[in-house]
């Protein structure tokens, strides 16, 4: 395997657990920000990869062909033009970012900001959330997939909370809204005025409302998981830990589905995944989840009033970045699944 990224947010939490899992091997490492320094000079890793070199992202094409699969934890616009490259060469891919998410090539300079070099491959990626099999087109899945699409952090918790329900038929698609709180590392390690000290300390605010990115990339998932077309107002917010998102999303209650047999909908759904766990909604707590690869849901239906409240946790570094990548590209190569320690 190799890591393109290395020396972001994500890229170094990849590092670490490639390096754990006894059955992958980790071949390569890229970024310009540690080019030519050790690998284990930046990241506490198992002395068999701390020697490993670090290569620029000139270097990247060469560096990932060493290996199997590359995992790109590049920004979309960068992973967009990398992505086909390493395909062509026979390398499969899995990509942190956003670039190969929408299946609509129109999306991308509306949610991304750049027209999508490569528009043939969204049909082919497969959306790789694990416990929601229906949010991806794919048949197969991620085995014998060329190339996994890893799916945002906000948009991994609200298809968890949300896709239950409209599988069943127990909401009303077209009015759903969740509101989104994440820690500061969700943001990467870029310089930016609205992540300093000063600004997030103490403080809460809401970003990119009615035009965050996520947005289109939770419709789509629940629009393929209810076979019907999904509406979603979310409203991200910014909150001043460092690890860590919770989501609150509301529905209302078609009358399907007896609000007595809601939570059932949710232990049933997940009772096969070791990863995601069904509590009572105030058990849901970013303590509980950062630092781990777990997500953690609890839900509520309110008879009286014909709504339904699910409230959705993980840490965005790992369930809703870097373990979830690895979920994928173990089920990608056949490999024993991350251990859920
Ligand atoms: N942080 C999070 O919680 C999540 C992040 N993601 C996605 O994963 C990817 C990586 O995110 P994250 O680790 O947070 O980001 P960081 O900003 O922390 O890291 C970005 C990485 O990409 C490299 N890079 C290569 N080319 C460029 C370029 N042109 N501009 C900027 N960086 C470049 C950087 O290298 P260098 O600095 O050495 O040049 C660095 O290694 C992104 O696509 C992000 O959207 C997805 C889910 C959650
Ligand atoms: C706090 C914060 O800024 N979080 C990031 C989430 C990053 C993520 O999951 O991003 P991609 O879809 O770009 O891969 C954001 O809201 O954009």
């Amino acid at each position: 395997m190799s890591i393109v990224g290395v020396s972001g947010f994500a890229g170094s939490e990849l590092a670490r657990l490639v390096a754990e899992h006894a059955s992958l091997s980790l071949v390569g490492v890229v970024a310009d920000r540690w080019k030519g320094s050790k690998l284990g000079e930046h990241v506490r890793v198992p002395a068999s990869v701390a020697k490993l070199s670090v290569a620029p992202m000139s270097e990247a094409v060469n560096v990932a062909r060493q290996g199997e699969v590359a995992l790109l934890a590049t920004p979309a616009e960068v992973s967009a033009r990398l992505a086909p490259e390493l395909l062509a060469h026979g390398v499969r891919v899995v990509d942190l970012s956003g670039a190969f998410r929408l299946e609509d090539p129109a999306a991308y300079p509306r949610w991304y900001g750049f027209d999508h070099p490569a528009p043939e491959l969204l049909a082919e990626a497969h959306y790789g959330l694990p416990e929601v099999a229906s949010a991806s087109t794919r048949a197969g899945g991620a085995r014998d997939a060329r190339l996994v699409a890893n799916p945002g952090c906000y948009a991994t918790a609200a298809i968890l909370a949300l896709a239950p329900l409209v599988e069943a038929g127990a909401i009303d698609p077209g009015s759903m809204y969740v509101d989104g709180k994440s820690g500061v590392s969700g943001a990467g390690r870029k310089v930016e005025e609205r992540l300093l000290f000063m600004e997030v300390d103490e403080n809460l605010s809401a970003y990119r409302v009615g035009n965050h990115q996520h947005t289109p990339e939770i419709e789509q998932a629940l629009s393929r998981a209810g076979r019907v077309r999904a509406s979603v107002t979310f409203v991200p917010h910014l909150l001043p830990v460092r690890r860590g998102l919770l989501v609150t999303a509301f529905a209302r209650l078609s009358g399907k589905v007896p609000h007595a047999e809601v939570e059932a909908l949710f232990r049933r759904a997940y009772a096969p995944a070791d990863l995601v766990e069904v509590r009572a909604p105030e058990d849901v707590t970013l303590a509980q989840v950062a630092y781990t690869p777990y997500a953690r849901l609890g839900v509520r239906a309110d008879a009286e009033r014909g709504s339904v409240v699910v409230t959705s946790a993980l840490d965005n570094l790992l369930k809703g970045a870097a373990s979830q990548a690895l979920q994928n590209l173990c089920a990608m190569i056949g490999a024993p699944p991350l251990s859920s320690h």
